[in-house]
């Protein structure tokens, strides 16, 4: 059988797996919910014109728009909690929605329902500059947060390069390009507020509480970052704070190959240089940059380096971090040290999703998301790289290798069938190669409508059956973005 053939086989299998709640989900949303929706909220907030659906149907990625029935503007959570008891009610599915930059079709309404935008609760509830923490509605996104607390010498270092809104982010369980240094979504939400299918509040560290750390009982923060939807509305987060560091230096390094530049990276982590970005572009990534934002980088595989600390430590952090590079044939490492040529540089970074697209006008983005241990990162970025000329594609490698995670940035016509054939194989490719490995096959987007074949090779047979579990206990109607994760 041809590998598509059984790629399809496996999609279906485990979709039949899934053991469906026993409510049956309404089918349409109809119009005595549409008014009772709308009493909530007002009419001004709730919309069911085909071009808001449509616009609240699909993410960033390739995945296809599925529409919902009706979007919704709640203003404070009361509003969601009411919401959610009317779907609850006339078993209607939810689909909670941030900034729609998901990459993995999180968004998508498989089943139709109400979607909640979060976007117009935008308030910074409590600031605690004391104990370093803040809690945020989900209208709040991460640039919003940072311009906000600019003036404290605080900031939130989570950098997905999307300006994505912070409970989206938690709920993907994000991570971005300082996460070596400062952790992802998981290691830095302390508490969160949500609305369960049925309207009920849960704060799953305790209402109020901000500690830095808590063993009491189970973990339920951290079983709600990363849900994606599935288990219930996030309405508040509460996430951990740095101080901004007084000294800050950023290099671009071209390296001889991506398996110099991988093998120089395990170096670089395992001489305790306190890296705060480590990130790699290979040379169609870098060709794909410079097109994109006019820049005139080499093109060859690269390293983005950050260094944070005092002057002095910085300072002997790159002394440290240049031997290590120069063991590895980098070539000559060009600095920014004033904030615009930082700005710059990273911006260039974060906007490697869509300069990998502009390569190909026109072109939607399949984007991997592979990361694994990172002493295999040199061996499956180097295969990987190779599969990628072998099968004939373009597709652009960026990474945040200092996590052992990367992308490949694959720009196809929608039209393409034989080539979208060509990428689900070399996909279907490269999460086996980084499973065997011991990794995953999400390092940070989420398993979303994309993913879900894989999570039972991942997790195994009782992970995935204790997911399902959890998930029927939280949402026994399956009304929580449905078709989602398991
Ligand atoms: C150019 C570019 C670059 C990147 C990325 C995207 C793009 C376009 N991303 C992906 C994306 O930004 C990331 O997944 C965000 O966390 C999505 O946040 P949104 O608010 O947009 O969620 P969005 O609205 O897209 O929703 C995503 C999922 O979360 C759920 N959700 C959203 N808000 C919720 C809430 N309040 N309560 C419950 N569920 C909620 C949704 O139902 C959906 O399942 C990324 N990501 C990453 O981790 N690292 C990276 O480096 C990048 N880089
Ligand atoms: C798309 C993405 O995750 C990145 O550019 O890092
Ligand atoms: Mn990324």
């Amino acid at each position: 059988m041809a590998l598509w053939s059984i790629l399809k086989v496996r999609v279906r299998a485990s979709l039949r797996n899934f053991q469906r709640p026993l409510t049956t989900i309404a089918s349409r949303v109809d119009e005595r919910v549409r008014v009772r929706l709308g009493e909530v909220v007002g009419s001004g907030n709730v919309s069911s014109s085909l071009a808001v659906r449509e616009q609240h149907g699909r993410d960033e990625s390739f995945h296809a728009c599925k529409p919902p029935d009706v979007v919704v503007w709640p203003e404070n959570t009361a509003q969601v909690r009411q919401l959610a008891r009317i779907c609850y009610d006339h078993s209607v599915p939810m689909v909670p929605y941030g900034t729609g930059t998901g990459i993995e079709g999180g968004v998508v309404a498989e089943e139709g329902g109400v979607c909640f935008d979060l976007s117009r609760m935008t308030d910074i509830v409590d600031l605690h500059e004391e104990d370093l923490d803040v809690t945020v509605q989900p209208g709040v996104t991460r640039v919003a947060l940072n311009t906000h607390l600019r003036h404290t010498g605080l900031w939130f270092p989570v950098d997905p390069g999307a300006d994505a809104s912070l409970c989206g982010m938690a709920a993907t369980s994000a991570s971005g390009t300082h996460t070596t240094r400062y952790g992802s979504m998981r290691e830095n939400v302390a508490n969160l507020e949500v609305v369960l299918a049925d309207g009920r509040l849960l704060h799953t560290a305790g209402e109020g509480r901000h500690t830095r750390k808590t063993s009491a009982g189970y973990n339920l923060t951290n079983l709600f970052v990363g849900s994606e939807g599935t288990l219930g509305i996030i309405t508040s987060a509460t996430l951990r704070l740095f101080p901004q560091p007084e000294a800050v230096a950023s290099a671009v390094c071209p390296m001889p190959s991506v398996t110099a530049a991988g093998e120089c990276t395990l170096q670089l982590l395992r001489s305790g240089v306190p890296l705060a970005r480590i990130e790699l572009l290979d040379d169609v990534m870098m060709d794909a940059c410079n097109r994109y934002k006019g820049l005139d980088y080499a093109v060859q595989p690269t390293l983005f380096l950050e260094f944070h600390g005092t002057p002095a430590s910085v300072q002997e952090q790159i002394r440290t971090a240049e031997e290590v590079l120069s063991g590895y044939g980098a070539g000559q490492l060009r600095w920014a040290l004033a904030a615009s040529e930082r700005a710059r540089l990273w911006e260039a970074r974060h906007q490697a999703y869509y300069a990998a697209r502009a390569l190909r006008p026109g072109s939607v983005g399949y984007v991997t998301d592979v990361c694994v241990p990172i002493s295999k990162l040199p061996e499956v970025i180097t295969t990987t790289k190779e599969d990628l000329i072998q099968s004939r594609l373009t597709g652009p490698i960026a990474g945040h290798v200092g996590d052992g995670n990367f992308h490949c940035i694959l720009a196809f016509s929608e039209h393409g069938e034989q080539e979208r054939q060509r990428i689900t194989e070399f996909c279907h490719r490269l999460v086996t190669r980084a499973l065997a490995v011991g990794g995953t096959c999400t390092g940070e987007h989420g398993v979303g409508v994309g993913k879900r074949g894989y999570l039972l090779d991942e997790v195994g047979e009782t992970g995935l059956e204790v997911m399902r579990q959890l998930k029927r206990a939280l949402d026994p109607k399956g009304l929580m973005n449905p078709g989602k994760v398991v």
